[in-house]
């Protein structure tokens, strides 16, 4: 487990990049046959990735006195994603058929957590997102028809993008934890541009559908010291409630967004006009 601590802006306007990136890169998502998990201390969130290859992949019994609870969803919910092929999970014997780009919400309480993918050669890919949580929501599954999808942008800014929301309020109840997935069109290459920030919500982006050789500049910072951090596929990057989170691809990708904190608010935002970035 990766711990991550909280960072003041006044802090990370000092940090090179190899600051940047130890503070808010998580350079390695997806191991085979393993679940990774950075657990960060801005809300609490902790995000990760679970690729059972050759076998199923549980939630190890451990992560209880890592957490000082009995066991790791005692008292939090966790969403997931499927970026990989089709796969399942099994939660207190329940089983549950995750298709590619379908979603599982896990509500508080599940105990003996395991995954599983259908065709080894195809492994599933469940991008996870955990929160602290106050109460149980019923578990349920959520497919790309489901979601709350709405096309955003234009080719002339480069940056027409479809975001699927798959936990949100219209979609079905969380405690607190938002998540979705935004496709950028062919040709486009910018995401969350004019960018924001949301003093109520932290956020961490997931970057994937990205070749080997092709990247994402994904801009960070307060707006008006603006940083970079150069992304390559399937890595993920934490965003403070103070930073602006947007990015340039050298190709078009998707990423999956998650936030935890104050509200479930998507259009809670604190905008900033291009001509007010430095
Ligand atoms: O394409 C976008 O714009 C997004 O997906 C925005 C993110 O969902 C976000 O930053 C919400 O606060
Ligand atoms: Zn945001």
């Amino acid at each position: 487990m990766d711990t991550r601590q909280a960072i003041h802006s006044d802090h990370a306007r000092t940090l090179d990049t190899a600051g940047l990136r130890r503070e808010f890169l998580v350079e390695e998502v997806f191991r085979p046959d393993a679940l990774t998990m950075t657990y960060s201390h801005i809300d609490r969130i902790v995000v990760g990735g679970i690729m059972p290859v050759t076998a199923p992949v549980e939630l190890p019994a451990s992560l209880g006195k890592s957490y000082g609870v009995a066991y790791f969803l005692e008292r939090r919910e966790m969403g997931l994603i499927n970026i990989g092929g089709p796969g399942w999970a099994e939660l207190d014997g329940a089983r549950y058929e995750i298709g590619s780009e379908e979603a599982l919400y896990i509500g508080l309480g599940a105990r003996e957590v395991r995954f599983g993918s259908d065709d080894p050669a195809r492994p599933a890919k469940f991008y996870y997102n955990s929160a602290p949580a106050h109460r149980q929501f019923p578990t349920r599954r959520v497919t790309l028809a489901e979601a709350a999808s709405v096309t955003l942008g234009d080719a002339r800014t480069a940056n027409r993008r479809t975001i699927h929301k798959f936990f949100v309020p219209d979609v079905l109840p969380t405690c607190q934890l938002s998540m979705g997935m935004t496709k950028l069109a062919e040709g486009s290459l910018w995401n969350t541009m004019p960018c924001h920030t949301h003093e109520r919500r932290m956020e961490v982006y997931l970057y994937f559908n990205l070749a080997s050789d092709a990247a994402v500049f994904h801009l960070m910072g307060q707006p008006q010291e603006t940083r970079h951090i150069v992304v390559h596929n399937e890595q993920a990057v934490i965003s403070p409630s103070w930073s602006i989170h947007s990015g340039v691809g050298t190709t078009n990708y998707t990423f999956i967004w998650g936030m935890v904190g104050e509200n479930q608010t998507f259009d809670d935002m604190d905008h900033v006009a291009v001509a007010d970035m430095r």
